[in-house]
């Protein structure tokens, strides 16, 4: 059949705007398809790469895949992608250099519910924490004022191990949980079995739980939303419900004591009461600054102890192994502190190869092998790739930390490693600048965090002999570098021999608890 003439014009037209509009939406929808995804595995129908992500150690699976498809690696979660950046230098690219993209976190049913700085989106809440993180964390005024607790709960931890050194895993444990809580709230914490440390441990462990694979199915599979918490299936909602509840308390229940004593006019000065006086400066205290001072708080707890706790672990389970590091560090603070003192943060600069000891610690065990994700807020290319908005990025750190072509013999626990690189290689591999994470989300407890472990590695090494067990036939027992799969890398139990170095290193500890 003929069409008239402007019949026939008015349909080309349309046919031709149907077919541009079609064309201009997906462009503006999916601007980022003019360049492809990143390699990644081979994807089944449906279930993309689900199938083949392990549920135990995943950074060791998708290291090996980074090696075989590049450091920037794309794995499809049913529909949704994925990527993994595996390199210090695409890190820093993307989350750092761009990180008013890269800042967000991804979405998560059950942790965004939870009033934890680490999970919450990149909003005007969470640039208003990040700032007072920094201004109670991050500046060289504002970590001083914590050198006395650091001093202080390095010489517990000292004698502790001089009584009971096999107890030395419980011991830590104390020194960090001490730590945070007298940083946090002003509390001082006798014994690894104080009441605010047993209930924040179970907290903290709670929410642990709650991020695990099970529920983070529930981001990927929207349906499981909606299930109710009676059924079968939803188990995952009930914990988080859990989690929620006990987080609030951990957060509520040492809040409450220290707005109690200031009225009193007897708190301990903290990093709460620090911003409680800042806050109240400038305006009047409202129940919002109260519920966001007191999270900022409990999440120092949360995320800095447990990471800490392992570090420090790694420290004990490196010497353990490679006794020659224990000599070489020894000789050297005899030299240059020599054996009528402790150690102090001031000592730092002049004791070079203690601080390759540290670097190699983070770089070794790094504590959190995938980091915590970062979502894209709009969509982005890189080295010829599309990325569209809304993904999760992971970095994997573990990688970064194994890459032999910066490390070479990665598995050895080697602190010379850095003593024989030039200052700027040095520099650009050192492991503070990738365990703790990339721009905007960076760690805020990393100044804290990295002073606490310089200092029990001095004290300890200081004064205590770190050597390894023995069996009952008298043979030495080796440890195995054995970490657990998670989302903190924790160390394995192991046995060592920690004995006071002299009759003189003993007074020196009991001088230093004799001065609080
Ligand atoms: C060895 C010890 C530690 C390690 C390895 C570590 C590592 C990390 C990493 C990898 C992140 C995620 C960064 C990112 O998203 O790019 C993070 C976030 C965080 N860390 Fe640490 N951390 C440690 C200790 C601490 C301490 C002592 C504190 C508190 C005083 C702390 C508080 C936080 C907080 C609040 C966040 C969330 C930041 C945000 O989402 O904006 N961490 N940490």
């Amino acid at each position: 059949m003929l069409l008239p003439l402007n019949s026939y014009v008015l349909l080309c037209v349309s046919t031709l705007l149907v077919v541009a509009g079609h064309y201009a939406c997906a462009r503006w929808l999916f601007p980022t398809r003019r360049f492809p995804l990143p390699p990644g595995p081979p994807r089944a129908p449906f279930l993309g790469n689900v199938h083949q992500v392990h549920l135990t150690y995943q950074h060791k699976k998708i290291a090996e895949w980074s090696r075989k498809y590049g450091d920037l690696l794309c794995v499809k979660i049913f529909h949704k992608p994925m990527f993994i950046i595996s390199s210090i230098k695409g890190a820093r690219d993307l989350l750092q250099t761009r990180s008013t993209k890269y800042s967000d976190r991804p979405h998560s049913v059950v942790l965004n519910d939870l009033p934890i700085l680490a999970f919450i989106p990149y909003d005007e809440q969470c640039k208003r924490l990040r700032k007072w993180d920094q201004g109670a964390l991050e500046t060289k005024a504002a970590l001083k004022q914590y050198h006395h607790i650091q001093r202080k709960e390095v010489g517990i931890l000292l004698s502790d191990l001089v009584h009971t050194p096999k107890e030395f895993f419980s011991h830590i444990r104390r020194y960090n949980g001490a730590l945070m809580l007298e940083t946090a709230y002003g509390h001082p914490v006798s014994s690894a079995e104080d009441e605010y440390m047993v209930f924040a441990d179970s907290a903290t462990a709670a929410v642990a739980e709650i991020g695990s694979i099970a529920s983070t199915l529930a981001d990927f599979v929207p349906i499981l939303k909606y299930i109710p918490t009676w059924m079968p299936g939803a188990g995952f909602k009930r914990q988080a419900l859990r989690a929620r509840d006990m987080w609030a308390e951990m957060t509520r229940i040492p809040y409450q004591r220290i707005c109690d004593d200031m009225a009193l006019g007897k708190a301990r000065p903290s990093f709460t009461t620090f911003m409680i006086q800042q806050v109240s400066r400038d305006r009047n205290l409202t129940d919002d600054n109260n519920h966001d001072i007191s999270n900022a708080a409990s999440v120092m707890y949360g995320a800095g102890v447990d990471t800490t706790l392992h570090t420090l672990l790694t420290l004990l389970l490196a010497l353990t192994i490679y006794p020659q590091v224990v000599d070489k560090a020894q000789a050297e603070i005899d030299r240059v502190i020599g054996t009528s003192r402790l150690p102090e943060l001031a000592d730092r600069e002049s004791l070079p190869y203690l601080g390759c000891i540290v670097q190699e610690v983070l770089r070794w065990n790094p504590a959190t092998p995938l980091g915590i994700p970062h979502r894209l807020q709009e969509n982005d290319s890189y080295n010829g790739y599309g990325l569209p908005e809304g993904s999760m990025f992971i970095t994997n750190t573990w990688a970064m930390s194994r890459d032999p072509g910066l490390y070479p013999d990665p598995e050895v626990f080697r602190p010379e490693r850095f003593e024989e690189m030039d200052a700027e290689t040095a520099s650009a591999r050192d492991p503070r600048k990738y365990t703790f994470g990339f721009g905007r989300r960076i760690c805020p407890g990393r100044y804290l965090a990295d002073t606490s472990i310089w200092l029990v590695a001095a004290n300890i090494l200081a004064t205590m002999n770190i050597r390894r067990a023995c069996d009952s036939a008298g043979r030495e027992i080796i440890p195995t570098p054995s970490f657990k799969s998670g989302a903190v890398s924790h160390v394995e139990p192991f046995e060592c021999d920690i004995r006071p170095r002299s009759q003189q290193a003993m007074d020196l500890i009991t001088e230093r608890n004799s001065e609080h």
